[in-house]
Order: structure tokens, then sequence, then C-alpha cells
């Protein structure tokens, strides 16, 4: 008989976390050990002999979970924001002393949303303006979604690889925060709306046309396919990964 994959989850009563827990549950070749809340202690997830742990938590708690992680030899697959340049600089150099670790931060699980991320990225260094909506619950506490911030950062580096100027606007006079933040230069807008649960357009435009690319995801089922793949994969891939999309291909469309 193969040997089930032992999984623990962090955040495991939230909205993502309990949705994770069903899909291990779920899933015939992984063994959920371990299923954390925030008052439960870290340690219990060595004797629970977890080889893979799901972040699902807050931005505030993610990074010293992580850290607990690969201070212990176990892969982390990571789904929580607020993973900003200097943590996951510190998270690299940690790393760099524990090189068979395995650490997935993924800022959208959703394999369509990843494709729309990169078409957009595609697309970016051929039209003369972008901007981003992201359009979540508004049990949600952060903005920018985490999604918009990766979108903006992938736009951003294809236009200056490409040398395509910023985008033009002329406003001068604004009410603060009328043009919404920027991420990387790139305009990012967020809306909160009870009924929703996680959405982003990125507008494309040039003189007489423009490209919209929209993702929905209606239920957070939408997630589970990459989380799965995501727990099954990350020890295979040592060293820090951002985005799904370093474990597909998305030329052929194969998993790598
Ligand atoms: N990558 C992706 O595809 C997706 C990512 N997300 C991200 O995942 C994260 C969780 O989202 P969501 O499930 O909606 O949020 P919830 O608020 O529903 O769940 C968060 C969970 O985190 C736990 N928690 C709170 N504080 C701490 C702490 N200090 N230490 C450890 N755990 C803590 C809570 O546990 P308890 O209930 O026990 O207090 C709670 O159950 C967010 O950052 C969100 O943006 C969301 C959807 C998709
Ligand atoms: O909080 C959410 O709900 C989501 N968070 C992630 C983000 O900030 O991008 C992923 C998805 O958008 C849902």
């Amino acid at each position: 008989m193969t040997e089930l994959l032992p999984v623990a989850v962090l955040g495991a009563r939230g909205r993502m976390g309990s949705e994770a827990v069903r899909a291990i549950g779920a899933a015939p070749d992984l063994d959920l050990v371990a299923a954390l809340g925030s008052s439960d202690p870290l340690e219990s997830l060595v004797s629970a002999g977890a080889a893979v742990v799901v972040d699902l938590t807050v931005p505030e708690a993610t990074a010293s979970n992580v850290r607990f992680l690969v201070d212990h030899g176990m892969h982390a697959v990571v789904g929580t924001t607020g993973w900003t340049a200097d943590r996951l600089a510190e998270l690299e150099a940690q790393l760099a002393g524990s090189p068979a670790t395995g650490v997935l931060i993924a800022p959208n699980f959703a394999l369509g949303s990843v494709l729309a991320s990169a078409f957009a990225a595609t697309a970016a260094r051929y039209f003369e303006s972008v901007e981003i909506i992201e359009l979540h619950h508004p049990d949600k506490v952060d903005a920018p979604s985490g999604t918009a911030a990766r979108t903006a950062q992938l736009i951003a580096s294809a236009r200056a690889a490409a040398g395509v100027p910023l985008a033009p606007d002329a406003t001068r006079d604004e009410l603060d925060g009328a043009r919404g933040a920027r991420v990387d230069g790139v305009p990012v807008h967020s809306v909160r709306l009870r009924g929703l649960t996680a959405h982003q357009e990125v507008l494309l435009g040039s003189p007489g046309e423009q490209l919209t690319i929209r993702h929905d995801s209606y239920d957070r089922a939408s997630f589970m396919p990459g989380v799965l793949l995501g727990i099954r994969s990350v020890a295979g891939h040592p060293g820090l990964t951002v985005g799904l999309d370093g474990y597909l291909d998305l030329q052929t469309g194969g998993r790598s």
C-alpha cells in the first residue's frame, strides 16, 4: 500500500481553512493529521508528524508560522496574504539554511486566476493604459488583495522589461484615494461588497480599443484544486516559490 502524505492545516476553522480541511479529508493520498485554530500551539504539528502544512490564517501571523515550519523541516503551502518584499527576503535567507524544505506562497490558488494574471502580464506591454479592479466579500481584512498586488507586480515588470512608459494620467485635482492605490505604479481599486467572493478585472486600454481580463471565484471550491496541487508538489520544489504558476508549465498546460 502507498503511504499517505501527512498534512496539517493552520486556520482550520476559517472560511478557507475549513474548505481545505474538507478537500484534504476527501483526497485518497492525503492524511489530515492536525487542524489548528488560533489558540492551538504550533508545537503540536511536530508530535502529529505533519510533513506539509497549509497556512490559511491572517497577515499578521503567517510569517512567524512559516518561520516555525521551516525551522522544523516541514514544507509549507501558504495562501495567506501579507507577504511583503521584506518578509519574502527574510524567508529566503532562512531557507538558505534549510535547502531541502519547500515553501509555496500562492496569492491565489484558483487556476483561472493564475492564468488571468499571466494573460494580463502578457498583454500589458501592448497597451498604453492598465488598471486593476479587485472585488471581494466585506469580511476580507486586507486591501488591496494579494492577488491584485501580485498581478500589478507581474504587469509592472513585464512593462519595464519591454520599455513601456507609465500609463498616462492627467489627474491633478484628486480626492484622496480616488485613483486607487499604486502597486509598482499600477493603480489598484478595491471594492468590498456583500454577496461577492473573489473577483478581479484587469483593464487595458489603447487608442480606440480596450481589453478586459476578468476572473471570478464564486465559491471557495475554486481554490481547492490549487491547494491540493500545492500540497502534492511542494516537497519536489525546495526553496521559495511565489505563485502557483511556478508549479505549472503555462506554455504547454502541463504540471512541472
Ligand atoms: N491564496 C488563495 O487562493 C486564497 C487566500 N486567501 C487568504 O487566506 C487568508 C484566510 O482567509 P479566510 O479563510 O477568508 O479568513 P478567515 O478570517 O475566515 O480565517 C482566518 C483564520 O485564521 C485564524 N487566525 C486568526 N488569527 C490568527 C493568529 N494570530 N494565528 C493563527 N491563526 C489565526 C482564525 O482562527 P480561529 O477561528 O481559530 O480564531 C481564522 O479561522 C487571508 O489572508 C485571505 O486573503 C483567501 C482565499 C483564497
Ligand atoms: O480574502 C479572500 O477572500 C481572498 N484572498 C486572496 C487575495 O487577497 O488575493 C485570494 C482571493 O482573492 C480571495
